[in-house]
Formats: C-alpha cells, structure tokens, sequence
C-alpha cells in the first residue's frame, strides 16, 4: 500500500474519533443502555425485535444531536478548560456549520425512527429531552445557576422513561422511579468530577456547585445524595417490580457509592473525587444491567 493510501486511511479514522467525541457517544451509550432497560422492565407489548432496536437508534441519534449541539454552544466555555479544549467545535477543526449539519441530520432520522418504529409520544418525549439538555441546561442554567445539574439532569434521565413508552404508549408510574435514579444519581456523579476540576470551572467562570458554595460544601452534597440514591434504588424492589436479586446488586453498589462519598469527605487522598466520578459510571452501568438481569435472566 502506497504512503498516500496510508495517510488517507488515518485521517478518515481520525475525522470519524472526531464525529464520534461531538456525539460524545460514551455518555450516549449508557443513556441507550437505560432506555433498553426501560423497554425491557415494560409490560411485554410484543413489539419486534426490529421495532426495539430502531427505537434504540432514534433515542441515541437524538442524544447524540443534542451532544453535539452542545459543543457549538459551549465552545467558548470549552476553550477555556485543560479538559475540553482540545475538542473538534473548539479547537476549529470541525466547523459549526457542519457540526450544525451534523446535528441536524441525526435529529431528523432520529424523530423520524422513533415516529416510525416507536410511537408520537416516545418521539416527542425524547424532542424535549433533547431541547432539555442542549437548549435549556446547556444554554441558560449551565451559565447561571450551580443547580444547573440537578434541573438539567432531569433530560439525561429521561431514556428509561422513553424505553417504557415507546413499548406501551403510556406514561404509567414505574418508569418514573428509573427516571428518579439516574436523576438521584446525576449530581454525584458530576458534583465528583467538578471538585476535581474546579479549576477549569474557574477559569471559564462556570457557577459550578464547588466554584459557587466551596469543595466541602459539595462534598456533603455528594454524601447526602448518595445516600439518597441508596434508598431510591430500593423502591423498584419495594414496588415489587424487581427481585432478590436486584436488591443485594443494588445495595452492595450503593454501599460502595456511599463508602466511596464518604472517604471523599472524611478521609480524601488526592485521587478520591475522580475514582468516585469512574465509579458512579459504572455504578449506574452495572444497576441497570441488573434490573434487567433480575427480570430477564432469574
Ligand atoms: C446534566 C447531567 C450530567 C452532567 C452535567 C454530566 C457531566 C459529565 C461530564 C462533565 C463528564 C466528563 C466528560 C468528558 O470528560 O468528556 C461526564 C462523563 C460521563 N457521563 Fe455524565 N453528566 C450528566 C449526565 C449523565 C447521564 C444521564 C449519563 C448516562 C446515563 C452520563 C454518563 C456519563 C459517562 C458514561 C461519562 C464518561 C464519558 C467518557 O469517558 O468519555 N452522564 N459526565
Ligand atoms: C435526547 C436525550 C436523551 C438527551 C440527553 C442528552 C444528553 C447527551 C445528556 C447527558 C448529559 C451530559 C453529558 C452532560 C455533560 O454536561 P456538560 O455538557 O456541561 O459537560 P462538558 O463540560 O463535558 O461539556
């Protein structure tokens, strides 16, 4: 193979990392995971196997659009932090007029999957989470408020509910307690990474809880919401929509979540904030995989 083919290869690979960190396509995997949760802890609606993963594909086209809407919006913000300034919208090397592209063409085949293969609420659920996070979080309380996260992480937790609807057409009260977890669980896990980088959340004048109210104040937070994610994650047993079985895999993570918070708080070594941010991705993984595990598998 000629040099010239090789290079070719390489920056094709190149721009596709590029699209793929403007999808910000890890976030949005776990966001799918809890969606196919919530489609799988539904009601069985006989729906093809087709029809659910399409379902899927929409609601993560969708995250992804709105993903990358953020990057347009925040791209002023994302230059000014060691974290995000080497991100495709900021550093210039992917434009905003194809990034908007970009984003507009995922959102057009993504409404027009979940209209299709889904159902009109499923898909005008996920519009407004999509507006949720890229519009209202990312353009007005992320600049404003230090409870940016905990109002706009009501969108990231959306996805179990949009799995369950798109499956039975109707808002019922189970899905809700989903959507409480991730929303329970989203301002430890972010609060965790922004004591670890406060800095950069300083330097771009973000009001971000520790930038606002000090680390400590931020780290009670964490504790005391890791505590109550503890006890919201023990409503779908008590509800009797999951089993035994969910109910150890969910104490013994949370125990962790909570034994984690509170070393951050009490006992912190220089890497305690960070660890606790990886963690809770896993966390949420791993609780999730075992809502389905119990009702699937046991
Ligand atoms: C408003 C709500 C949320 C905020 C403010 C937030 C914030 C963040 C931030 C700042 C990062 C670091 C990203 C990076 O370095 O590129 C991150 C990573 C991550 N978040 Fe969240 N998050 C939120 C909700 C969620 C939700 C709902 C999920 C999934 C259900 C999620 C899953 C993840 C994952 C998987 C990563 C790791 C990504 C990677 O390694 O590239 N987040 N989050
Ligand atoms: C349609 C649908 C389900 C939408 C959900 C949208 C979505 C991708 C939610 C995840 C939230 C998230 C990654 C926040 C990051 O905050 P940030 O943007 O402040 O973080 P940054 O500093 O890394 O950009």
């Amino acid at each position: 193979m000629t040099t010239n083919v090789l290079q070719l290869q390489r920056s094709v690979r190149a721009k596709i990392h590029e699209y793929l960190v403007l999808c910000k396509h890890k976030v949005v995997m776990l966001l799918a995971l809890t969606a196919v949760v919530g489609q799988g802890l539904a009601p069985n609606a006989e729906r093809t196997l087709l029809e659910q993963m399409m379902t899927i594909v929409g609601i993560a086209l969708l995250a992804s659009s709105a993903a990358v809407i953020n990057h347009i919006v925040d791209s002023d913000i994302d230059k000014k932090m060691r974290r995000t300034d080497a991100r495709p919208v900021a550093t210039g090397s992917i434009s905003n007029g194809h990034a908007f592209t970009f984003s507009m063409i995922m959102l057009a085949v993504g409404f027009s999957l979940l209209a299709q293969f889904a159902n009109w609420l499923t898909a005008w659920l996920t519009m407004f989470a999509l507006v949720g996070y890229a519009f209202i979080y990312t353009l007005v309380l992320k600049r404003r408020t230090p409870q940016n996260i905990v109002i706009g992480g009501f969108a990231g937790a959306m996805p179990p509910l949009l799995g369950w609807v798109s499956e039975t057409g109707t808002m019922s009260a189970e899905p809700w307690l989903l959507v409480m977890i991730v929303f329970t669980w989203t301002p430890p896990h972010f609060w965790a990474l922004a004591i670890d980088r406060k800095k950069d959340y300083e330097n771009a004048k973000v009001p971000m809880l520790p930038v606002t109210h000090g680390i400590e104040f931020t780290k009670t937070m964490v504790l005391l919401y890791s505590v109550l994610l503890t006890l919201v994650c023990v409503l779908p047993f008590l509800i009797g929509m999951s089993g035994n079985a969910y109910l150890v895999a969910s104490l013994v993570l949370n125990s962790i979540f909570v034994y984690r918070a509170w070393q951050l708080k009490f006992a912190p070594k220089e890497k305690s904030a960070i660890k606790l941010f990886i963690y809770s991705i896993w966390q949420l993984m791993l609780l999730f995989m075992a809502l389905f595990i119990d009702k699937w598998l046991i």
